[in-house]
């Protein structure tokens, strides 16, 4: 029973590790187009846009929206710190 659990939950990790790295492969593209057009690292009025999107599909989903909102900033403070690295480079 308890392996079974947890063999779903070994697959899940993975897909969230290959969602992730997906999502950030693309972030990295974004981040060189801001750095050759010159454009700012962060855009705060979209990632509103994103956290209020994603709270409210976490709560259709009975995922909690706080949590969802760590994480959403969580991960996009990690892609702006990787935005700002590629222009300095
Ligand atoms: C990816 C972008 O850059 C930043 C990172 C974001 C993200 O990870 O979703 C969203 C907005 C920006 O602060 C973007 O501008 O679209």
């Amino acid at each position: 029973m308890l392996t079974g659990y947890r063999q779903s939950i070994d697959n899940i990790d993975a897909a969230l590790i290959h969602l992730l790295a997906e999502r950030f492969k693309i972030t990295q593209a974004v981040g060189r187009y801001k750095a050759a057009h010159d454009l700012p690292p962060a855009d705060p009025a979209r990632e509103e846009r994103q956290i209020k999107r994603l709270r409210a599909l976490a709560k259709a989903s009975q995922l909690d929206p706080e949590f969802s909102e760590k994480f959403l900033r969580f991960v996009i403070d990690e892609v702006i710190h990787h935005h700002e690295r590629l222009r300095e480079e």
